[in-house]
């Protein structure tokens, strides 16, 4: 199993581009269901869960190519089986992205249940309601949702919870459905609004999305279509926060600063000097320690779950007290074991943590929990002194590309380490 090894770097310095978004990646290559024309997808991260995608979409007997390396054209009219198997779903909870698409657009799915992951429960009732108000039947039988359909309906959906892949689920499932669908209180993060953008370039007529109602029109068939994938805002925020925690100096190309409201709001409170462009975003520290702020999750536009593992890494370090409350998952504070044993001050009282901040971390042997809690050990690794090493890091993988690469091209000492007992 891949480790990293990590050395106390010093302030981070320098350019690093940003890839596309996962959790836009994975709906829309999901998209490519609902459609018997092709769908090309460009900037597309180099990711196993986007590799993970493509295995699923194949196993289903969909034509998947990939004319460059970050490039993919789904074509699913040669599918043969509506079955995303247990052994590649418990891989990846975005897995279930497949639901909606396959019952719109063939009628039938079987999917396996996503398993427990470890930041929470993770139900997907809600994408389950929503499907049987539009005309599904489904049943629960050996740990699969078998749902089935003839044409879906328009239907009014009001979720009583905001989901992310609860809305992309419903929004693709609607496209095809007869007549009109309205989401209510709709998630408005911009993943959601790339999926729309995609399926309406392959002719889908939605509205509201952005906003927390979406209408969606159903219509007839989609067709061919081309799509670039936004690019990642939590790759993008790893980074800044990586050089605020370090003191440094780092600018994200290839982004775009809108999508960070509530980010470099946190990073300007810290202390640093936040310059944006079109498509770049620089935090420069000058050399100053980051001071602790308070972050309170929320669904977008407020401030991002999957950046509270990052900011909780920067607040170890800084001077003075920060608090974070995690509203969207009940398991999400899985890191601090981990950042307490580098020696860190962290007190968890149910959903909030309390951090002090301390001048530097010790070196120590940690374990990556889950994708964000393993970007935040990087971090306080980077500003740890002596030599770190992190177990488990395929969470990682699943969502950074090339994340040594870049981190290195920054100055970060770090190395990917095989079978390091
Ligand atoms: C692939 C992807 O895009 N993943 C993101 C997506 O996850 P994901 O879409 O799984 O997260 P949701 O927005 O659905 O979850 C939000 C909350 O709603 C609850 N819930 C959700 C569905 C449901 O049917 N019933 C229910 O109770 C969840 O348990 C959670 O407490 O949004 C999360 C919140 O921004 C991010 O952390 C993940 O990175
Ligand atoms: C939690 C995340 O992903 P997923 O929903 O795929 O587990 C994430 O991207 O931080």
């Amino acid at each position: 199993m891949d480790k990293f090894v990590v050395a106390e770097s010093g302030p981070l310095k320098g350019e690093v581009a940003a890839s596309g978004a996962k959790n836009a990646a994975l709906p829309i290559l999901c998209a490519g269901l609902l459609s018997n024309e092709p769908l090309h997808v460009t900037n597309v991260p180099k990711l196993w869960d986007i590799g993970t995608t493509k295995k699923l979409l194949t196993q289903m007997g969909v034509d998947v190519q990939q004319p460059g390396s970050h490039e993919i054209t789904i074509n699913a009219k040669s599918i043969t089986t509506c079955i995303a198997p247990y052994e590649l779903v418990r891989t990846m909870r975005a897995s279930i992205l497949v639901l909606g698409p396959l019952l719109a657009a063939r009628g039938e799915a079987h999917v396996s249940l996503p398993g427990g992951c470890a930041i929470g429960a993770r139900p997907v009732n809600l994408h389950l309601m929503g499907l049987e108000a539009m005309g599904a039947e489904i049943k629960l039988e050996g740990g699969f949702i078998h749902a089935k359909c003839n044409r879906l309906k328009g239907a009014h959906i009001m979720f009583d919870t905001v989901t992310v892949t609860g809305t992309e689920n419903l929004m693709m499932a609607a496209v095809l459905a007869d007549g009109e669908t309205v989401l209510e209180n709709a998630a408005r993060e911009p993943e959601v609004v790339d999926l729309a953008n995609c399926l309406r370039a392959m002719g889908a007529n939605i509205v509201g999305d952005g906003t927390t109602t979406i209408r969606i029109q159903g219509v007839k068939a989609l067709h061919e279509a081309t799509h670039s994938v936004l690019p990642d805002r939590i790759e993008t925020g790893t980074f800044l926060v990586a050089a605020a925690a370090t003191r440094g100096c780092v600018r994200v190309t290839k982004t775009d600063p809108a999508l960070l409201d509530a980010v470099l709001v946190k990073l300007q409170q810290a202390g640093a000097v936040v310059r944006t462009g079109t498509d770049f975003i620089e935090v420069d520290m000058q050399g100053r320690r980051p001071k602790a702020v308070n972050i309170h999750t929320m669904p977008h536009p407020g401030f991002p779950t999957d950046m509270q593992a990052q900011f909780m890494a920067m607040n170890c370090l800084a001077e003075g007290v920060g608090t974070i409350r995690e509203t969207i998952f009940e398991n999400r504070f899985m890191h601090a074991q981990e950042l307490l044993r580098l020696g860190a001050d962290i007190r968890i009282e149910g959903n909030l943590a309390i951090v002090a901040g301390k001048e530097r971390l010790m070196a120590a042997p940690i374990m990556s929990t889950d994708l964000r809690a393993s970007a935040s050990l990087v971090i306080a690794a980077l500003c740890a002194e002596g030599q770190t090493i992190i177990d488990r890091i395929y969470h990682m993988d699943r969502g950074y590309e090339d994340i040594e690469g870049k981190f290195t091209a920054l100055g970060a000492r770090m190395k990917r380490v095989t079978n390091l007992m």
